[in-house]
Formats: structure tokens, sequence, C-alpha cells
């Protein structure tokens, strides 16, 4: 059992309201469980395979979900990085090894699985391109048609290839992202298309299940610090939630530190946090390298704060040279491939252990939340192009010299 609760001013609403802000204050809504009537014990989860559905009972979907295998992603051990900068138990979660390579397939599963109970026959969303290539596929898997509006020419290739090859259509506004999402709103709302951005309650469900996720592969432990690249900030508001459900089950006894971390050129979220704004003054021109959370005006920002000051976590900015050349480390030390928002995790908390910010001690996960091939051309930019030779061992044997 559950319902529709305003973040803000906590008006309820029925969970088969088809409704994404609040009627009265126009904040956004989060889905709050009759805790008491959650019938699940630890070691009933930890019998069923790490997924997404491992955590059925805390997610909204009552009959068969729309899945194409989401989470269960591995959780890595950053034994050089970690090295490097004194952290012993430094963990990357790669969710770019989830089916559309991002995080937002944990989202989709939960969110075009209620699409389909709520009697809805279309779905939408705006994006930086991460939502539109997780939501074309799993409306491809339903077999609903699919809606997505893109920022012209500020979506990484592979990104907008997928959107396409599901089949969703695909426009690009000449505008940015923040715009795209208000646009997006305003059809869903005037005609009818169930909206799938992180303001649907229900999507954000399936993103929480990253925390509880971590929290078995380290056999039952909280780590102390939890680290995401925050953008719409949705996904770090969600595995706060997430994880103060467990903490209300009796399951965890403790938080950790929700740290987000964000691009210098577009960081409302960090800006806020270090000038303990209670409202997020919104940047109107966001810029970086890593068009996956170039965003001036964060949805979930309300939410965010509330989990980074909960928990006395912090928020840090990162140039775009440093999300570059931690992707190279990744990629190069740990072979891990990921997208350039997804280095800003850990380009995060090289920072912060540099400044000496961060205690050594700390086991620290970092959410690594696309993987490589979503922006091939970022990743050629950098890298020396292939040498062309003739086809014999001595040229083969020259260009090897
Ligand atoms: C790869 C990647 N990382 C991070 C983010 C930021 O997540 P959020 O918008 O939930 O803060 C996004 C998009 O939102 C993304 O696509
Ligand atoms: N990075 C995102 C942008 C935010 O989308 P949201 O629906 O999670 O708020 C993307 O991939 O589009």
């Amino acid at each position: 059992m559950y319902r529709l609760v305003c973040v803000h001013c906590g008006a309820t609403y029925s969970p088969d309201q088809i409704i994404y802000t609040c009627n009265r204050c126009g904040h956004l809504l989060t889905v709050e469980y009759d805790m008491d009537g959650i019938d699940v014990s630890r070691n009933e989860w930890n019998r069923r395979p790490l997924s997404v559905w491992r955590y059925r009972e805390l997610l909204p979907v009552r009959g068969e979900p729309v899945s194409l295998q989401e989470g269960g992603t591995p959780l890595y051990h950053l034994k050089k990085i970690g090295k490097e900068l004194g952290l012993s138990e430094l963990y990357a979660k790669h969710e770019g090894m989830n089916p559309t390579g991002s995080f937002k397939d944990r989202g989709m599963t939960v969110g075009v699985s209620m699409a389909r109970e709520l009697g809805m026959t279309s779905v939408a969303c705006a994006s930086t391109g991460n939502t539109s290539a997780s939501l074309a596929a799993y409306a491809a898997k339903a077999g609903v048609p699919c809606v997505v509006l893109l920022p012209a020419g500020k979506v990484a290739l592979g990104k907008v290839a997928q959107a396409l090859m599901h089949g969703a259509r695909v426009i690009s506004i000449r505008g940015n992202f923040d715009k795209a999402l208000e646009m997006v709103h305003e059809l869903c709302i005037t005609h009818g298309l169930y909206l799938l951005n992180s303001v649907n309650p229900y999507r954000l469900e399936g993103q929480k299940t990253i925390g509880f996720e971590a929290i078995d592969q380290l056999g039952g432990e909280v780590p102390d610090r939890i680290v995401l690249p925050v953008g719409n900030a949705g996904n770090i508001s969600a595995v706060y939630k997430g994880l103060r459900e467990l903490e209300s089950l009796g399951f965890i006894d403790r938080l950790p530190m929700m740290t987000g971390i964000q691009a210098a050129g577009s960081q409302p979220v960090v800006k806020a946090i270090e000038q303990n704004l209670e409202v997020l003054a919104p940047e109107a021109a966001p810029e970086t390298i890593a068009t996956a959370i170039r965003i001036g005006a964060p949805v979930n920002a309300e939410k965010a704060l509330v989990a980074i000051r909960a928990t006395g976590g912090t928020a840090a900015s990162v140039t775009d040279e440093e999300i570059l050349s931690m992707q190279r480390d990744l990629a190069r030390k740990e072979g891990i491939g990921v997208e350039p928002a997804s280095a800003a995790s850990v380009a995060g908390i090289r920072k912060l252990a540099e400044l000496g910010l961060i205690d050594r001690d700390e086991r620290i996960v970092c959410v690594v939340t696309g993987h490589l091939l979503k922006d091939p051309e970022t990743v050629v930019r950098q890298c020396e192009p292939p040498i062309e030779i003739d086809a014999d061992l001595p040229s083969l044997l020259s260009a090897l010299r």
C-alpha cells in the first residue's frame, strides 16, 4: 500500500492519479509506503538474484513488470586509483552495465510498468540523452509510442542512436534541456502522454535500488559515503529516499554521507550548498563537456539539498579537464569505461581527497552512471587515432617501434 505525497506541503494524492506536481503548492510528489505493511526480511531479499526486482516489496508495481533485466550491476574496488588517493576502500558501482547503458533503466522498468498499470498509451520525456535512450527501449518492449525532446546539438551520439533505433519520435529543440523539460511537461499535461522524466515519482522508485544493491554487495554494510554526479538531481534524491526506507524497516542503522558532484560550468546545487541557500538559484546557460549533467535548473533540487544536508554530506564541482582526466584513469588504470558525466563522481572524490576534505578511512561508493560508448566522439577526441599501415609484417614492426 502506498500513496503520493507532496515533498513540500505534505498534501496527499491517490496512487492512481496521473499527477506530477502538487495541486496545492506546485512542488514534486513522492511515493510513501505504509511501512508497517511491508512484509519482507533481508534474508528473503538475499535469496533473490541481484536486480531492481529483488526489492519489489519497496516498489509500486503490482503486476508483471516491463523488464529488460536491469540492475545487478558490478561494484568494482578501485584499487589503483584508491591507492593513489590514499583511499583503500574506494568503489565504483558501474551503472553503465544496465541494458541501455545507464542507471535510467532502473527507473524506466518501474516507470513504464506503472504507465501500463495506469492505462497510459503513450510516453514522453525530455533528455540530455540517457533518459531518452532508456525510455525508447522500454517503450518498445511495452509496445507503446514514445516521444523524446532533445537539446539540439548537445546530445552524445550513442544516445541519439539508441533513441532512433528503438523507434522513438525524436525531436531536437533549439534550446537547452531545462526548456525541453518545460515543453514536454506541458505536452503531457495537455495531450495525455505519460511523462517519464524524474518528475515522475514512480520512475525514481526504481533508481533507489542502486543504494540497496551497493549495500548488499558490501555484505550488508552501509558505506560511509555515496557519491553521485548531479544533473537534474533525481538520482541522489532517489538513493537517499531508498536508504531512509531501509532505515525505517530496521535493515540499516545509519545513512551514508550523500555527496553530489557537478561540472564547474553547471553547478547550481554546489552553489546552494556552499552558500547555504534554502532555494537554489538556477543557472541560465549551463555548459560542460559532460552533456548528461548540463542542467541549470534541476527539478529535484529541493530533495537533493535535504539528502546532502541531512546526512552530513557535501557537494563539489569539477572542471571538464578533471572529468576527462578521470575518465581516462578509470579506463586505463581500472579497465572501467564510463561516459564523462559518470567520471565526475570519482573526479569529485579525487578533488575532495586532495583538499583533505574527506577521511582517508572512509568506505566510499562512487556511482558511475553511464557507459563509455554513449559518447564515442568525446573519447575519440582525447585519444591518438589508429595508425594506418601497409598490410605486411615489416610495416607492423616499424609502426610498433
Ligand atoms: C550519465 C548520467 N550521469 C548523471 C546524470 C545525472 O543524474 P540526475 O539528473 O538524476 O542528477 C545523468 C542524467 O541525469 C546521466 O545521464
Ligand atoms: N541526464 C538526464 C537528464 C535528466 O533527466 P531526468 O528525467 O532524469 O531528470 C538524461 O539522460 O536525459
